[in-house]
């Protein structure tokens, strides 16, 4: 099986787009992300693009800030402080990575953590680690949400989860554990990864490397869930997973485009959505 996250994201936006609509005659108020990009990053102003197609989609405000890669560290936390105060902005979110002379910690710990739909801010963090409610980071709720959509029961299986950012890795193993299943973080310095990975009865590939995950990694009848998005030896899009290699060996897996990309940007939609309702005292 393959899995849709575009197909399924659409169904999502679509449910989402209806909330919206009930909310503004509601609260006569939309919902409101507010996106920052600092610098020209090309793959960072496609996904701002997206962000804000996604917004419109659904009908909720957005506001995209832009800066040229010069735009101080100061600058930007003052830019933060007054969405902040800004009582109509539900979400904040500042696109990474940022340029080098801007220290990333600083700015997430500066969004207001009710406002922080990326789910980054220590805050939002340390309760995702304590399995209390948080706005939790787009694209392992993502994933959860595809794993959910094919009925899958994650009850004392066996996640492997290659890569460990603080922003896919960590925490889509803690979502993973809080269903119950039995969770291993590999990564660049696991011995025997293949070995490791052949265990998996669901693979989540987080590391950045086109295609290494082949057919020698993934058991038979496996799920797996692609979040690489890297550019191939023709400069096409494509995940961690050799897609072709493996496809035929698994029961579910995500491709590249088409995968978990679409579902990161609705989560993004959703966690707004959320926001807002907190937002607005519910
Ligand atoms: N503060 C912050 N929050 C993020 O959520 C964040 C970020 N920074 N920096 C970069 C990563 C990456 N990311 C993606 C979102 C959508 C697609 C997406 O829509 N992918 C499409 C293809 C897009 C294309 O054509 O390149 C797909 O897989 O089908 C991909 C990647 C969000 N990120």
């Amino acid at each position: 099986m393959i899995i849709s996250g575009k197909e399924i994201s659409t169904k999502i936006k679509d449910q989402l787009k209806e909330e919206v609509e009930q909310m503004k005659n509601k609260y006569d108020r939309l919902p409101k992300l507010a996106v920052i990009l600092v610098g020209e990053n090309q793959a960072s102003q496609v996904y701002v693009r997206n962000k804000e197609r996604g917004c419109s989609y659904v009908g909720m405000d957005s506001l995209k800030i832009t800066h040229d890669a010069t735009f101080s560290e100061e600058e930007l936390l003052n830019e933060i402080k007054q969405l902040n105060e800004d009582d109509t902005v539900d979400g904040i979110l500042v696109q990474l990575p940022l340029p080098d002379h801007i220290n990333e910690d600083k700015v997430l710990e500066a969004i207001d953590p009710s406002k922080d739909v990326d789910g980054f801010h220590p805050e939002n963090v340390a309760k995702l680690f304590l399995g209390q409610k948080s706005l939790v980071p787009c694209t392992p709720k993502g994933m959860m949400v595809l794993l959910d959509e094919i009925n899958y029961d994650l009850t004392g299986k066996e996640v492997v989860v290659v890569g460990r950012s603080n922003i896919v890795g960590k925490p889509v193993s803690l979502l993973c554990l809080q269903k119950n299943a039995t969770v291993t973080i590999a990564h660049s310095k696991t011995k025997d990864l293949k070995e490791v990975c052949q265990r998996a009865d669901v693979l989540i590939a987080a590391v950045g490397r086109a295609k290494m995950i082949n057919r020698d990694y993934v058991k038979e009848g496996a799920v797996v869930l692609d979040v690489g998005i890297n550019r191939d030896e023709n400069n096409k899009l494509c995940g961690d997973v050799d897609f072709e290699d493996v496809k035929d060996k698994v029961y579910a897996i995500t491709p590249v485009p088409g995968g978990i990309g679409p579902m990161t940007i609705t989560m993004l939609l959703h966690n707004t959505l959320e926001a807002f309702y907190h937002h607005q005292g519910e």
